[in-house]
């Protein structure tokens, strides 16, 4: 079992984390939450945005789905997040970073929570730039369910033929969903994860020292937290992502044809289905992210 108490206490304080060394360690977490997240992402996705019922719940279709398409059809869409998961976390850890730093003017004075959660938010607008059209593409090349309804071939194809019929609007379409599906989830997400390290730490012992049992727990749990909040604003932006533009007015349609057509419990689509994939997939992420600080730190202490 990896342990994050591995490296020598030498390099453990709580001065400031290097921005380089947030961007990169977020960048390792990123790759965890990839690996142990993308197949339930698939699922999501295609309860999300089924318009018959096809699929029962979340069993019924990882069982059709991996019966029709074999495991790999699980992993569909991934080349985009593998592209893109690396660098949009290394970016929310490295905005989270910087969020510190900009609101704690004296570090010796312990960071508040409300100072944490504006940071997390601050994250989530930096994080937006690179996720939103990277759902655009993930969301359109998951709803492919066979062969013969192969639009794009894959995310480059996908994502040349949104530039060419229709330029950087359409890549970019879903932006301001996604703000307001990553804004305030990021702050709950950094804050629930900041808070429950400390709530978890025995007394007496650092932080930095925490067990790799409760680094999963405290990650696992910031990120079903953060999908709680941003679930209602996930299933408007992969419905309006998805559809074609003659389905929607804007915004404020998606949300009242939704509610209209499928009622208000239609806004926690595939929940068991994003629980499932949460809790692992972002425990493996802030492990990944405190093991890989903790080997920069071991590396390289004074960067
Ligand atoms: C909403 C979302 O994408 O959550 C991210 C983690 C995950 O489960 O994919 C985390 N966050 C955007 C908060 C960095």
């Amino acid at each position: 079992m990896v342990s994050t108490d591995v490296m020598m206490d030498a390099v453990e304080s709580d001065r400031r984390v290097s921005p380089l060394k947030n961007f990169l360690a977020g960048g390792v977490g990123g790759v965890c939450l990839l690996l142990a997240g993308h197949p339930l992402d698939t699922i999501k996705v295609r309860l999300q945005t089924q318009q018959c019922v096809v699929y029962r719940g979340t069993y019924d279709c990882l069982r059709k789905t991996v019966s029709k398409e074999g495991i790999f059809g699980l992993y569909k869409g991934m080349g985009v997040p593998l592209a893109g998961v690396t660098p949009m976390m290394a970016l929310n850890f490295f905005g989270f970073g910087l969020g510190k730093e900009l609101l704690q003017s004296d570090p010796t004075v312990p960071i508040t929570n409300t100072q944490i959660y504006l940071a997390g938010m601050l994250a989530g607008v930096f994080t937006t730039v690179i996720v939103a059209p990277g759902e655009r593409i993930k969301c359109l090349l998951q709803i492919q369910t066979s062969a013969s309804q192969l639009k794009y071939t894959g995310p480059v194809d996908c994502a040349l033929k949104l530039y060419k019929e229709q330029g950087i609007r359409s890549v970019y379409k879903g932006t301001v969903l996604t703000l307001i599906r990553d804004v305030p989830s990021n702050g709950v997400y950094f804050l629930t994860y900041e808070y429950l390290k400390k709530f978890l730490t025995p007394e007496g012992e650092s932080v930095h020292h925490l067990s790799t049992s409760r680094v999963l727990l405290a990650g696992g749990i910031a990120g079903m937290l953060n999908w709680l909040i941003a679930l209602p604003a996930d299933v408007l932006k992969s419905n309006y992502q998805t559809a074609t533009d003659k389905r929607y007015r804007g915004l404020r349609d998606v949300l009242k044809t939704l509610l209209r057509e499928e009622g208000a419990h239609a806004l926690y689509k595939g929940l068991s289905a994003v629980m499932l994939r949460a809790f692992p997939a972002n425990a493996a992420c802030f492990l990944g992210f405190e093991v890989a600080l903790k080997c920069l730190n071991y590396i390289a202490p004074d960067w």
